[in-house]
Parts: structure tokens; C-alpha cells; sequence
């Protein structure tokens, strides 16, 4: 586990808020717990006995390529959707009661905006809802949109009503928020903005659990990231972990060498793919895979690099990737 505890980071970032349920002492019960968890969609294994448990703490990406189960894994979460097996618990609880409760807080894919009301009518509704809220304007400050109270929420720009929708998800004080792809239709500057108000709500020490596609904003915007493949967990780990667990550097030529060659079986080699004309060898020994290439003068537009988290995630992912829609 690499989630820092509530009441650590709480005091790091001197913040007191309003302490975590009367029943737990901060950090005493797991934010997250999946065990075993299934859920099937006719013939599609969307979530297949998968487990997790996150700390309080965080941010925790939840890293997937399409179809891996991330949307489903956090519909359970939410009490949103029921596993056909297995027991979700978010705060020792049923997902249904946290929610309930005012626990947990989402912004989840395709939620329209709202017509014809201001930013801070529809701040103000949510905080209402809410049992613990804080300030409307606490919650607008920390979605960086302290400026917009008196816009119309269906007159401002695409990444302006994501961070509203960030304001009525933190407007509630959840223990625990949960984002299902926060960023796929912001632009560069957006995000930027959008992780730095992520980060700001992590800091007052809540669990953030985020899904993502985007293996390098995973890398710098989350402590832990959680690698999910055909709704099972596949790696579990800071950035470096993942990296350092897939192991070695990335050596990549020039496909120019039509001679038949066994990649796989130059010595260091973990895996080999293609990208764009150029061979892509994953080793664990590249000074021994270079020797190997240059003996087998295949060497043309030789790089040896660190493994980047991309290659780290693809290898993870994409190795059986082809019946991942179709339900095993
Ligand atoms: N309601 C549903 N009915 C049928 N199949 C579903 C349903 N929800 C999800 N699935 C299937 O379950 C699998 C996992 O889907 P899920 O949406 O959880 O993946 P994801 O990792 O969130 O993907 P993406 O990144 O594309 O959103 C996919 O094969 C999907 O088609």
C-alpha cells in the first residue's frame, strides 16, 4: 500500500475538516474493499473476481485500457450496479449506505449540464443534499471556479463545467471521491487545471480514486496506480513499481531487416512488439541484446531508453488483449 493515511496528510496540509465518520478513527478502516468480485454482462466478464483494497488516502488511479472493467468496477463502488458475487465495502459499509451517508462523492462520464441556472445556484442545490457540505464557495474555490458563481452553467465552456461538476462532487465533504475518466474532453491547459484541484482535495487528506486511460497522467497525478485487464487487477503500485515490475529498457531499431529472426529469443529480451517501422525489444540485459543485435547486423537507428510507463502498461495489457470484448 503507498496511500498515505488520512490524518497524515490532513496535518501536512493543515487542514482540520470535519473529521472522518463519528464510528472510525481516521484510517482505521479501509476506504475500498473488493474481494473476489465478479460481475458479468451476458457473456462479457466485465469484473472477474477482482480485488482491491485502498487505504485512506490517495490519489489512486484506476489505469485501464478500453473495456478493462474500470467503469463497472466504479458503478459497484457507488452502489450503482450490484457484483453477481463477491463483497464491495467502501468505508466498511455497503456502497448504497456510504453513499448514503454522504461518504462518497462522483463525477462520473456524460453527465449533461444543467439549463438555464448559475454556478453557484447549482453548487448551493448539491450542498443542500448533502448531510456534512462545505462552504459553496470552499467548493468553488477548490475546483477553480471561485469567478463563474453568477454564469449560466450551460453557457460556459467544456473544461469550465467539468470543474463544476468537480465543485458539486466535493460540495459534499465525501470521504471518498471517485472519478470515471475526469479528463477525456479536456484540452492540455484544462487538465492541467483539473489535476491541481484533484490534488488540492487529496491534500485535505479524502481518498480520490480516479480511472484514467492516460498512463502519464496516472504517473503524475496519482501516489498509487492500479492496473486493471479483463476486470481483474494487474498491477498494483507507485509509477516506478509498475515500471521497475515490467522491468528493463526499451531498446528500438529500424525494421529495415527482412531476414526472419526470433526477437523473443535474443538474450535480455522480456518482449517484442512494433510501432510506426521500428522493433521495439523490452530487455532486462540491453547491453546483452545490443551485442546480439550488432553480431546479427540488425543494428540500423539503434536507442536504448528507460522503460516509459506507456510501454509498461501496454506490455501488461495488450499481450491477450483480443478477447477482451467478447467474454471469456
Ligand atoms: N451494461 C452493460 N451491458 C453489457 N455489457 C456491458 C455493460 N457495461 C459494461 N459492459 C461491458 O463490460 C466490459 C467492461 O466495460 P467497462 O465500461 O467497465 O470498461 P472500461 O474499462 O470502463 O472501458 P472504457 O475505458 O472504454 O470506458 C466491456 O466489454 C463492456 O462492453
Amino acid at each position: 500500500m503507498t496511500g498515505i493515511r488520512v490524518g497524515e496528510r490532513a496535518r501536512r496540509a493543515g487542514v482540520s475538516g470535519t473529521g472522518p465518520p463519528p464510528t472510525e478513527a481516521a484510517g482505521t478502516v479501509a476506504a475500498v474493499r473488493c474481494g473476489g468480485v465478479v460481475r458479468r454482462f451476458g457473456k462479457v466478464t466485465a469484473v472477474d473476481g477482482l480485488d482491491l483494497e485502498l487505504v485512506p488516502g490517495g490519489p489512486v488511479a484506476l489505469l485501464g485500457r478500453n473495456g478493462a472493467g474500470k467503469s463497472t468496477t466504479l458503478s459497484l463502488l457507488l452502489g450503482l450496479d450490484r457484483p453477481d458475487s463477491g463483497e464491495v465495502r467502501v468505508f466498511g459499509r455497503a456502497p448504497g449506505r456510504a453513499v448514503r451517508e454522504g461518504l462518497v462523492g462522483a463525477m462520473l462520464q456524460n453527465t449533461g449540464a444543467v439549463s438555464r441556472v448559475t454556478v453557484r445556484e447549482v453548487v448551493s442545490v448539491a450542498a443542500t443534499a448533502a448531510p456534512r457540505p462545505i462552504a459553496v464557495g470552499e467548493a468553488m474555490e477548490l475546483a477553480g471556479i471561485a469567478e463563474l458563481g453568477p454564469r449560466r452553467v450551460d453557457r460556459l465552456s467544456g473544461g469550465q463545467q467539468q470543474r463544476v461538476r468537480f465543485a458539486l462532487a466535493v460540495v459534499g465533504d465525501p470521504w471518498l471521491l471517485v472519478l470515471d475518466e475526469p479528463t477525456a474532453t479536456l484540452d492540455a491547459a484544462a487538465r492541467r487545471a483539473f489535476w491541481a484541484s484533484l490534488r488540492a482535495f487529496a491534500d485535505r487528506g479524502r481518498t480520490v480514486l480516479f480511472s484514467t486511460h492516460y498512463i502519464e497522467e496516472a504517473d503524475e497525478n496519482a501516489e498509487r496506480i492500479v492496473v486493471i485487464d479483463r476486470g481483474q487487477v494487474v498491477a498494483d503500485g507507485s509509477g516506478a513499481h509498475i515500471k521497475r515490475s515490467v522491468g528493463g529498457r526499451l531498446v528500438s531499431l529500424d525494421l529495415t531487416d527482412t531476414a526472419p529472426h526470433h526477437w523473443a529469443r535474443f538474450p535480455g529480451v522480456l518482449s517484442v512488439s512494433t510501432r510506426g517501422g521500428r522493433l521495439l525489444l523490452r530487455s532486462e540485459d540491453s547491453d546483452a541484446t545490443v551485442r546480439a543485435l550488432a553480431a546479427a547486423g540488425a543494428v540500423h537507428g539503434l536507442e536504448v531508453a528507460p522503460a516509459r510507463l506507456e510501454e509498461a502498461f501496454l506490455d501488461l495489457t495488450e499481450a491477450e488483449s483480443a478477447p477482451a470484448e467478447e467474454g471469456r
